[in-house]
């Protein structure tokens, strides 16, 4: 579902963001992407998200090597991709159910279908109750579930999420896991760029560890590290 050949990302800093990087993650997998700040887990997500380019190698997407794609083929790729971010990226000015539904308005679904599946969702992640809310009015929790909901309403064949449970307290951080797993259960090809080992120990899915832009580890943790 997505390969990285010897990829390489330079910003305009000295040392690459990735150095070297082969990847091949296949579909219905659950990958944690880790490694301590600055290893280039964000870049990674930003590869396979489209939204930076890579400077050297090859990046297959879909089966795509995205390296020669167009801009406005990007949307495309996209489309099959659900995202959630650390910083939640939830639009204030629109109630939790216009923020869900929004991945269904851009796909042309109708408006009784966008409130019919953002209802769905929102119900799965328990926050029926806040639909007509605003997104500020929510906890940083609600606001995290929010964003999962809208990551998960049109069903993609792929989620990428960026520190999803980064502030989250410990109660939380395991409802939004379950989801990402739940989804995950379903068929979904779930990346994860997470700093919590805990999280690595709790959930036994494949690991890849960044160091200075380099896989150091590609695997799962080994069964006494990983406390079930
Ligand atoms: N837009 C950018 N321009 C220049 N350098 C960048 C840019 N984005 C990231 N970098 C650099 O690339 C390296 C990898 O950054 P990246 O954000 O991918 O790491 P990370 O593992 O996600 O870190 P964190 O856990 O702190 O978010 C860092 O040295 C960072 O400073």
């Amino acid at each position: 579902m997505i390969q990285l050949f010897h990829v390489y990302k330079q910003y305009a800093g000295e040392a690459p963001a990735l150095a070297d990087v082969s990847l091949d993650i296949d579909k219905g997998e659950f990958v944690f992407l880790t490694g301590p700040s600055g290893a280039g887990k964000s870049t990674l997500l930003k590869l396979v998200l489209c939204a930076e380019q890579i400077t050297s190698g090859q990046l297959l997407i879909f089966g795509r090597n995205v390296a020669r794609i167009r801009d406005t083929s990007v949307p495309v790729i996209r489309r099959n991709m659900g995202f959630v971010f650390q910083d939640f990226k939830l639009l204030p000015q629109r109630t939790v159910l216009e923020n869900v539904g929004f991945p269904l308005e851009v796909r042309a679904f109708s408006p009784r279908e966008v409130r019919r599946r953002s209802l769905a969702v929102l119900e799965q992640v328990g926050l029926a109750g806040k639909a007509d809310k605003f997104p500020l009015s929510l906890s940083g929790g609600e606001q995290q579930r929010v964003a999962v909901a809208r990551a998960l309403v049109a069903d993609p064949p792929m989620l990428l999420a960026d520190e999803p449970t980064g502030n989250l307290d410990p109660d939380m951080t395991l409802e939004v896991m379950d989801l990402l797993s739940g989804a995950n259960r379903r068929g979904t090809t779930v990346l994860v760029a997470t700093h919590d080992r805990s999280l690595l120990e709790r959930y036994r899915h494949r690991v890849v560890a960044l160091e200075a832009g380099r896989v150091a580890f590609d695997g799962e943790l080994a069964p006494k590290a990983a406390a079930r």
